[in-house]
């Protein structure tokens, strides 16, 4: 019974409801066979030979097999005691009978005495013989089955049959950006061999799908080491499926990935033992303490044990949490349980180290803090990916970046390349005056002000419109700043209703915004 449940278990995701829907189903098919097999033997109803045939086939459903079986040993037991004082009364009754004396006496009696088998194991009914070989044959298989399952084998044999017979390919992209291109042309046409050595990651066409949606699409990538690789995007461009795969938790459905020259295909293992991952949700044990967790994952990651009170006191120093090395992981704030688990992808001095937004939830100074603690390990050898919403974490971390749309790369560069090719300009934010009468002298305001700045910056692109913000993309270099200041000031001083306004050099943010809008656009285009 426990296999079956255990098996049962890989349906449910929370552990309590599982087990109790589990317990349910049990008694309930234990108690409708049982129910029904009494029911067909009945006699009268002439189903008894189904009822038998029926009786074999459920014999391996475990409630069914224990209830059956407690009746059937009950019944040996009820009709052993029986006789045995029937007989004991007959025979102190008449010294010299014999049991078929006996019998004539009470002749009622002989049809449950006469060729009573005093064995509980035996194999015809009423012996639980059957009851038992079956139970124990459905633990073995059950048990088996289980094992099959851990080990993977079913969903590994699953994906040879997939990537031999249904292997699903990327789809070329139309009008790719040329640094996405390049790389793409580099991790394809050189040599395998000389890619392993050049590069410590090297993913080459990595796709995935999800049944029919495409979720990553044929990445092309080769990262050095020291090289800090950021992953941008929004909700759903496929950073964390990227990352999934990378680390071998979600099979490719094509192409490959080398750490240090060990496949994620064919050699999962030995890749895993070169990477340490922080996950985008904080895996941890909310009852142990920070200091018995890192002390767990040290032992897990083959360091000696007189040396993982050192190890984890040095993490916590340069992470900042010592003073809450004792502390349980439930009594931890988020932002101390995101450096707590950023550590854990530390431990035992992996040369690759996979980050998913590492710094959420965490407060300005404690993400400086940790991007600190990140560049030495960066500027140590070590070769990082990261994802992030958050360009200043890029901005601060990243050698080299890439904007994710769709699942592909829309972009690809260091923070500063990617600036000078698609955020040359400036951004200019005003703050429309809010009028005291109604919404439509707000618009009429809007409108005045969208004149203002057509007019006079000619090379101008509305970026946003929120409330009474209006954020421009100027792309005309060839203002001086000063003319640009005068020129709002004059516009400020008018009658026209500006509040404030801000104009400062576009941001990495900006590149973001321009890329990940087509990510909306497909999600709308999409969406019923
Ligand atoms: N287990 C899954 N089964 C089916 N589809 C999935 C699964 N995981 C992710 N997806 C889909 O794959 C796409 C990429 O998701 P992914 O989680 O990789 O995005 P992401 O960029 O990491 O988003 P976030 O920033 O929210 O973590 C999405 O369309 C998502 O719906």
């Amino acid at each position: 019974m426990i296999p079956m449940m255990y098996i049962s278990s890989y349906m449910f995701q929370v552990p309590s409801s599982g087990y109790t829907k589990m317990t349910f189903v049990n008694i309930t098919t234990g108690c409708v066979a049982f129910l029904l097999i009494q029911i067909l033997s009945t006699p009268d109803l002439g189903l008894v030979d189904i009822g038998n045939t029926l009786h074999w086939i459920f014999l391996i459903v475990p409630h069914y097999s224990l209830g059956t079986g407690i009746r059937d040993a009950y019944s040996v037991y009820f009709y052993n005691n029986e006789c045995s004082s029937f007989f004991d009364n007959c025979k102190s009754q008449c010294n010299n009978c014999t049991q078929e004396d006996c019998f004539n006496f009470l002749p009622s009696v002989r049809e449950y005495c006469e060729n009573l088998d005093p064995n509980y194991y035996k194999w015809e009914s009423p012996g639980i013989g059957r009851n038992i070989l079956f139970s124990v044959i459905a633990g073995f298989i059950f048990l088996i089955l289980v094992f099959m399952i851990e080990h993977k084998l079913f969903s590994n044999l699953k994906y040879r049959i997939q990537q031999k017979y249904f292997k699903r390919l990327h789809v070329e992209v139309q009008d790719e950006d040329q640094d996405v291109q390049m790389e793409k042309c580099v991790i394809r046409d050189t040599q395998q061999d000389v890619l392993l050595r050049q590069y410590n990651i090297v993913i080459k066409d990595l796709t995935k799908y999800y049944k029919s949606n495409l979720a990553v699409n044929g990445l092309c990538l080769g990262i050095k080491n020291s090289e800090c690789f950021g992953l941008l995007g929004i909700n759903g461009a496929g950073k964390t499926t990227t990352f999934k795969m990378l680390t071998g938790d979600v099979k490719i459905s094509s192409g490959d990935a080398w750490v240090r020259g060990r496949s994620i295909k064919s050699q999962l293992k030995e890749m895993q033992k070169l990477i340490g991952y922080c996950p985008q949700f904080d895996a941890l044990l909310d009852d142990l303490t920070a200091r018995e967790t890192l002390r767990m994952f040290a032992l897990l990651r083959g360091i000696p044990e007189s040396d993982c009170d050192k190890v984890s006191e040095k993490l916590a120093a340069d992470f900042d949490y010592l003073e809450h090395l004792n502390k349980q992981v439930k009594e931890l704030s988020g932002g101390n349980k995101r450096k707590l688990s950023t550590s854990i992808a530390l431990i035992g001095d992996p040369p690759v180290i996979y980050l998913d937004e590492p710094t959420t939830g965490m407060d300005p100074e404690t993400k400086r803090y940790l991007f600190n603690a990140l560049c030495r390990v960066r500027d140590g050898g070590k070769t990082i990916i990261l994802t992030s919403h958050s360009m200043e974490e890029c901005e601060a971390l990243c050698t080299r970046l890439a904007v994710m749309v769709n699942g592909i790369f829309k972009c690809l560069g260091s923070t500063q390349h990617l600036k000078s090719r698609f955020a040359e300009g400036y951004t200019l934010i005003i703050k429309v005056k809010k009028p005291k009468d109604s919404a439509a002298d707000l618009h009429a305001s809007t409108e005045e002000i969208k004149k203002f700045v057509c007019d006079n910056f000619q090379k101008s692109e509305l970026r946003e419109e929120y409330e009474e913000m209006l954020t421009y993309y100027v792309t005309d270099k060839s203002i001086p700043w000063s003319k640009m200041f005068g020129i709002l000031e004059k516009g400020k001083q008018s009658d026209l209703n500006i509040e404030d306004y801000s104009l400062c050099q576009s941001s990495l943010e900006q590149v973001f915004l321009t890329f990940t809008r087509q990510q909306n656009h497909v999600n709308d285009e999409q969406s019923p």
